[in-house]
């Protein structure tokens, strides 16, 4: 007979292992179900690697600035030592998560999930029934359907190249087409990144945006933008790249950076009556789909925030409190978010485009910290900020940033932003001097 469940969660990724664990705390049983990886895209293909790899990067960048300044000699990226370096860390994720589940005695079973009806799965054909299911199932590198796209390769793919090959080519310029081309060029690839419009990142600020573009043409990134690809050729060489329009480009690898797409489509939900759009699972402010007791949460689900691993927590937190008592609809706090290139771009709650359509309400700051000690210290050649505050309040409600430290004064931000602190509470607070944090008081 199939085995009876209080909750099933489908997918072992962020969302999905925080969601077993928080019921199994509360005393639920728990089954949970991985079809590849356990641990899902964040460490094993997403987050981690992907900033172990950049580590490198950051401290190849950290000497190129000190050049003249005290370093003589810029390192080299030893690819195959970080990679092994990577795989070191990487290698260990899906045992090390799947033991980190049994050792919460959450039940574990590793195959592809799939509805028959309303609290009945088949997995691999074995069938087990849930009395609530979880859908945490996280998305996919999409492909552009394109002549020649079999010759895509993706993220995951760089993330785990044995060797960087001599010329690498990014279609697509959101976060992953910005981060792997700041990688592959400071580990001596020949780099462009096509864009098929002039607005790569174009949730963040334009003239940041600009900034950091121009800074990775100095390192040696190309930015073929308004191209839209339409076809890849493999030649002799390698892989001719072109629009049908005159641009043609040469390259050995081309990874497909142009988005991602929910792993909606194998679940076999129209069995259940859970409805898709394009953006994933739809889900209600109770994470629950079409179907009562089917709920969805993490990248897989469409849910007005970004596509981030402390998200996928944050929902798994919220729906674990809905199973045990149902209670108010979900809110969600300000989120910060990044690229991390060099220099990293970052930004949390109101950007400098929404402030300027009420130019009553909040001032903007644009600053150029360059000169600041943090940065003066380490040459960094840009740290620039926009900062918006609300004119009332004096409170900082938005701000964006550029610089090799962004990602550590997003967070900053954040604190100050959701916690509501203004210039006098901050200043009754001691911080350790000179240091980011030691800085923040002038971006009031
Ligand atoms: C290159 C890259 C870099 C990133 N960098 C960052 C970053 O720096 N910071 C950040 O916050 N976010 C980053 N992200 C996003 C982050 O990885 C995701 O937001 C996060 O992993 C989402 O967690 P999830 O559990 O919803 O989905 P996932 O981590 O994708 O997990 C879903 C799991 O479900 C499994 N699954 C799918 N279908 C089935 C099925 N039918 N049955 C059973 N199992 C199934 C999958 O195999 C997968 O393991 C990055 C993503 C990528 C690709
Ligand atoms: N640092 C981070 O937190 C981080 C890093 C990587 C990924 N992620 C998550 O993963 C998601 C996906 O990242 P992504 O970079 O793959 O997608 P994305 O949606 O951020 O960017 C894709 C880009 O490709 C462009 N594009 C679309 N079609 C194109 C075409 N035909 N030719 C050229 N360009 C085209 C889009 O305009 C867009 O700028 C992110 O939205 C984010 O949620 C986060």
């Amino acid at each position: 007979m199939a085995k009876q469940y209080d909750v099933i969660v489908i997918g072992g990724g962020p969302a999905g292992t925080a969601m077993a664990s928080g019921l199994k705390a509360q005393g639920k049983s728990v089954l949970i179900v991985e079809a590849d990886l356990w641990g899902g895209t964040c460490p094993n293909r997403g987050c981690d690697p992907k900033k172990i790899l950049l580590s490198a990067v950051e401290a190849k960048q950290a000497a190129t600035n000190l050049q003249s300044h005290g370093l003589a000699g810029i390192p080299k990226v030893d690819w195959p030592a970080l990679m092994a370096t990577k795989r070191g860390y990487t290698n260990g994720i899906n045992d090390g998560t799947l033991n980190g589940l049994q050792a919460q005695k959450i039940e574990t079973i590793h195959g592809q999930a799939y509805f028959q009806t309303d609290g009945q799965l088949t997995v691999d054909g074995e069938v087990v029934n849930g009395t609530d299911i979880v859908i945490a199932t996280g998305q996919r590198p999409a492909i552009l359907p394109i002549k020649g796209h079999e010759y895509f390769k993706t993220s995951t793919d760089f993330l785990d190249l044995d060797a960087m090959p001599k010329r690498v080519t990014f279609v697509g310029g959101g976060y992953v087409g910005f981060e792997l081309a700041t990688i592959a060029r400071a580990a001596g690839a020949e780099v462009h990144l096509i864009h098929h419009n002039d607005r790569p990142l174009k949730e963040f600020d334009p003239e940041l945006v600009k900034a950091l573009m121009a800074n990775l043409t100095t390192q040696g990134v190309t930015f073929d933008l308004d191209v839209d690809l339409k076809q890849i050729t493999k030649t002799a060489t390698g892989l001719t790249l072109s629009d049908g329009q005159g641009f043609k480009l040469d390259t050995d690898l081309v990874i497909c950076s142009a988005g991602r797409l929910p792993n909606d489509d194998h679940l076999g939900l129209e069995n259940v009556g859970v409805t898709v759009g394009r953006h994933g699972i739809q889900v209600n402010d109770h994470l629950q789909t079409a179907a009562a007791h089917i709920y969805a949460i993490g990248d897989v689900s469409d849910t007005p925030v970004p596509k981030l691993t402390p998200l996928a927590g944050y929902e798994a937190r919220y729906l674990v409190g809905e199973l045990v008592k149902s209670g108010a609809a979900i809110t969600y706090p300000v989120v910060p978010t990044q690229v991390y290139a060099s220099p990293k771009l970052a930004k949390v709650g109101v950007t400098a485009v929404q402030a300027a359509k009420a130019p009553t309400k909040y001032r903007i700051s644009s600053l150029d910290m360059t000169k600041w000690f943090t940065y003066y210290r380490l040459q960094t050649p840009q740290a620039l900020a926009k900062v918006v505050v609300d004119r009332q309040s004096g409170l900082i409600v938005g701000a964006s940033c550029l610089s090799e430290i962004a990602d550590e004064m997003i967070n900053y931000l954040t604190l100050l932003i959701q916690k509501q602190i203004s210039l006098s509470e901050m200043q009754k607070l001691v911080v350790a001097y000179p240091t980011p944090a030691s800085d923040l008081q002038y971006l009031y």
